[in-house]
């Protein structure tokens, strides 16, 4: 692998992507996070997409036949144990309510940097806009810039950062989230049904202070998209993850290979986190993903991270572990902190809950 520069992290942190791309300043020099081996692997990206596609109303509509809805189940529980994500549709989004929470956060990102950064973060913490809280030394810049914000439970809501222009913010924000949580209310339902459990026992993991955290991204375009990437390779500490894209960019690795997650308007993206790969102990997969970057378009993504309450212990359900599948995981509790220890020196932090 070629050697890389990376800048002191101060320098990292005083930066925002979007403003070093207004002043033209692109990844070159000591921005160039990546050796052209990491990023180009052309050879090994599939550009059409088998990621699976689940249609949630059938898993959770009265009117289904018993039959369908069996079926539909089988096939969630078989994209979530080989892909580990699938593209949700029939979630009960209204298509105008994802459009507007799309064209806010473009609104948000247009606005000028001294705007923007009415919201920033400091250093250490982890909501409001810039990047992530102090990346070790030797980890790369993502061509991206972010929003942060908690939105369940309703008291971890920090309201000076979530921005006040434009002015449907806030609004639109609460309304998604409200619907979100419906999401999860099925989706962790219809999980538990495909592995033969109890439906509310994923749910119960959980918690009822359970979290949900919205990160808004932004991937300015990248004159290197050989070189950099918009997000690194990794997988997610969440129970699972909600991520709604308005471009192609995200990409998930499967057998060594990377696939574009397609571009389709109405459909939400459901990725497993290594709390559920936990909790099924270890049937369904939390996948490693990431975002290219792109020399002509910029890209807007909206990931709900949905996470355990905070003090929580989870582990493997009891009726998943028997002489044919023993235990691979132990019990954990605020998992996503050890997680993001790791995630901080570009790691995986899975092993760290195997028996
Ligand atoms: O931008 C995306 O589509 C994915 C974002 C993501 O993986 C993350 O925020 O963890
Ligand atoms: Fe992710």
């Amino acid at each position: 692998m070629a050697a890389y520069a990376v800048p002191p992290v101060e320098e990292l942190l005083s930066k925002r992507v979007q403003e070093m791309v207004l002043h033209g300043e692109e990844p070159l020099g000591p921005y160039i996070c990546r050796s052209g081996e990491d990023v180009d692997e052309k050879q090994d990206i599939m550009d059409t997409s088998p990621i699976p596609t689940i249609d949630l109303n059938l898993l959770s509509c009265s009117a289904t036949s018993d039959n369908k809805r069996e079926q539909e189940l089988e096939k969630l529980g078989s994209a979530l144990s080989s892909w580990g994500c699938f593209q949700g549709i029939g979630h009960g989004i209204s298509v105008s309510l994802l459009d507007k929470i799309r064209q806010v956060s473009r609104e948000f990102f247009k606005q000028p940097m001294e705007e923007k950064n009415k919201y920033a973060k400091s250093v250490v913490d982890f909501q409001g806009y810039g990047a992530d809280p102090i990346p070790e030394q030797g980890q790369s810049l993502d061509w991206s810039d972010r929003l942060f914000l908690e939105v369940f439970p309703e008291d971890g809501r920090q309201y000076n950062f979530w921005p006040q222009i434009p002015i449907s913010f806030r609004e639109v924000l609460e309304d998604y989230s409200e619907k979100m949580k419906m999401v999860t209310e099925i989706t962790s339902k219809a999980m538990a049904k495909s592995l033969k459990l109890e439906e509310t026992c994923f749910l119960e993991q959980f918690g009822k202070k359970a979290q949900l955290h919205a990160r808004f991204n932004y991937y300015s375009p990248c004159q290197r998209p050989d070189l950099v990437l918009g997000l690194k390779p990794h997988a997610d500490g969440t129970g699972y993850t909600i991520i709604l894209q308005d471009e192609v960019g995200l990409q998930v690795l499967k057998d060594g290979k990377w696939y574009t997650v397609p571009r389709n308007p109405t459909a939400l993206l459901v990725l497993m986190g290594d709390q559920m790969e936990i909790m099924s102990n270890g049937i369904f997969k939390s996948p490693v993903h990431r975002v290219v970057s792109n020399s002509e378009r910029d890209r807007i993504s909206i990931a709900m991270f949905y996470t355990p309450e905070l003090g929580k212990e989870i582990g493997p359900e009891d009726d998943l572990v028997n002489v044919d599948r023993p235990r691979i995981y132990k019990k954990v509790t605020d998992y996503a902190e050890t997680h993001w220890k790791f995630y901080q020196r570009g790691m995986r932090a899975l092993h760290t809950a195997h028996i």
